[in-house]
């Protein structure tokens, strides 16, 4: 796309009339406090603290041609130079946190491993894990819908990534994922912090728990390495991946750094868009049925990548759960110059916030936003700024690069768990926790009964 208006005729984009008590509380909840500012200062607004060499400026952008003129520049314009990147390269540099020139490269070797064709190889495990599961659900009665779609997904990753079957030890693997990610949200989260030569039990927890997933990595590594011929996952294919233009391969550290951003980035946003979607339905039996009968017109038997044409209705479930309760609620960047967004001018070096669950969630842009409508994503082909205002896997070029993935799996996962069981959740909410991505704070509980 081009460059929208050089950013020296636009006027500098207004200060949010906030109390420093209110700014502060937006950035610390992310899914809601960009909603706010927009709603005091409009869909661009500035929040500066003082003193300013402590605690950065920050845009709040909350329009769907406001996140175009951040996340549709090629240039690098608005770079992943945020506190959060800078933070997650403590787990080594990934295509996730890369700035924009070495990213570059990297992408354009990983990006071939995830079209839909590749993703089918190697993600075709959901529907075997998710039947397990639901059978086991049913023999329980009660469940915790959060804990159990949060199983599933390391089971599933463990098999389509790491190529491992990781068994009990999915389990195990649960703690020191969701630590780490505490710990980068709690970094992010606070300007001010010890310095980091200072042994603080929280960076002994994290170590620890890095040491264990890093220990998985390598375990799925070697038996790649030493048989390339097995159902091995996309480990496999990150071994043998070249850069199309220069040829050059990964080394086994950027192997490792990948395979570990896949496992952080893949996890719980994958089970909480699940974990959602059941607790949604198990609300609303009408919806759910609708899903069973799609379900149970593929007969019975193991569903395959094939039939997620004939999943339309599912995948419209996923859709609107992605848009109520989006795992990235907010995607950030850093102005690395002055430039122009939605008519008004951000000044280098402010700390983007695209506020994308305030736009899932503004009544201007969605008719009755806070119901569950699967229906309003019948025949969504969004056109010019409106693709803009539904953002669950970002957009531009760092959109995610595992939404063929996310969305093969969540939709052949609810489908075989709703064809088999019938969900009634127990709770009128949904509680929502922060952990970096958005994620059920609390259980979510649900009553299971056999469909059959
Ligand atoms: C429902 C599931 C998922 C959601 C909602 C989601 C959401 C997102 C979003 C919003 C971004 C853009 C972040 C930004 O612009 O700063 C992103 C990037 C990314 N996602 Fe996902 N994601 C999901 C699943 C996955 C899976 C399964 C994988 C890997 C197997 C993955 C790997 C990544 C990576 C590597 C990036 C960085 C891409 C880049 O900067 O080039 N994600 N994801």
């Amino acid at each position: 796309m081009t460059a929208p208006a050089h950013p020296s005729t636009a006027p500098l984009a207004p200060e949010a009339p906030l109390p420093v008590r209110d700014k502060l509380a937006a950035l610390r909840v992310f899914h809601t406090g960009p909603g706010k500012v927009a709603a005091a200062a409009g869909p661009v607004a500035l929040l500066t603290f003082t003193p300013r060499w402590l605690i950065p400026r920050y845009a709040m952008v909350c329009s769907p041609r406001g996140a175009r003129d951040v996340l549709g520049r090629t240039d690098g314009a608005f770079d992943k130079q945020h506190i959060v990147h800078r933070q997650s390269q403590a787990f080594g540099r990934n295509v996730f946190n890369l700035p924009h020139e070495p990213w570059l490269g990297r992408r354009r070797l990983l990006q071939p491993l995830f079209t839909r064709r590749h993703v089918a190889e190697y993600a075709g495990h959901m529907s075997t894990s998710a039947a397990r599961l639901a059978d086991d659900w049913i023999a329980r009665g009660t469940v915790d819908l959060d804990e159990q779609t949060r199983r599933l997904t390391l089971q599933v990753i463990g098999r389509s990534v790491f190529g491992l079957d990781l068994g009990e030890r999915a389990d195990e693997l649960g703690p020191p994922v969701k630590l780490v990610l505490q710990w980068l949200t709690g970094r992010s989260r606070r300007p001010v912090r010890a310095p980091g030569w200072l042994p603080t039990p929280a960076r002994h927890r994290m170590r620890t728990s890095l040491g264990q997933i890093r220990a998985v990595i390598d375990e799925a590594i070697d038996a790649a390495r030493m048989d390339p011929g097995r159902d091995a996952g996309l480990v496999t294919l990150l071994l043998a991946a070249d850069d199309p233009e220069t040829g050059v391969r990964l080394t086994d550290e950027q192997i490792r750094d990948e395979l570990f951003v896949f496992l952080i980035a893949g996890r719980d946003t994958t089970s909480t868009t699940l974990a959602f979607s059941l607790w949604s339905l198990g609300r609303d039996p009408v919806l759910q049925e609708r899903v069973a009968q799609e379900v149970s017109g593929l007969g019975p038997r193991a569903l395959t990548v094939d039939d997620l044409p004939k999943l339309a209705f599912t995948a419209r479930v996923i859709h609107e759960a992605l848009r109520l309760c989006p795992p990235a609620p907010i995607i950030v960047r850093s102005a690395m110059q002055d430039a122009t967004v939605d008519g008004v001018r951000i000044p280098a070096g402010t700390q983007v916030i695209v506020g994308a669950y305030a736009m899932h969630h503004d009544p201007s842009l969605w008719s009755e936003p806070e119901l569950f409508d699967p229906d309003r994503f019948a025949g969504y082909r969004p056109v010019g700024d409106d693709r803009w205002r539904f953002l669950p896997f970002g957009a531009g070029p760092r959109s995610c690069i595992g939404d063929h993935f996310a969305m093969l799996e969540t939709t052949l996962g609810l489908a075989t768990i709703i064809g088999r069981t019938r969900v009634e959740s127990l709770d009128a909410d949904f509680p929502i926790g922060l952990p970096f991505t958005l994620t059920a704070g609390g259980p979510v509980p649900a009553r299971i009964t056999s469909r059959s």
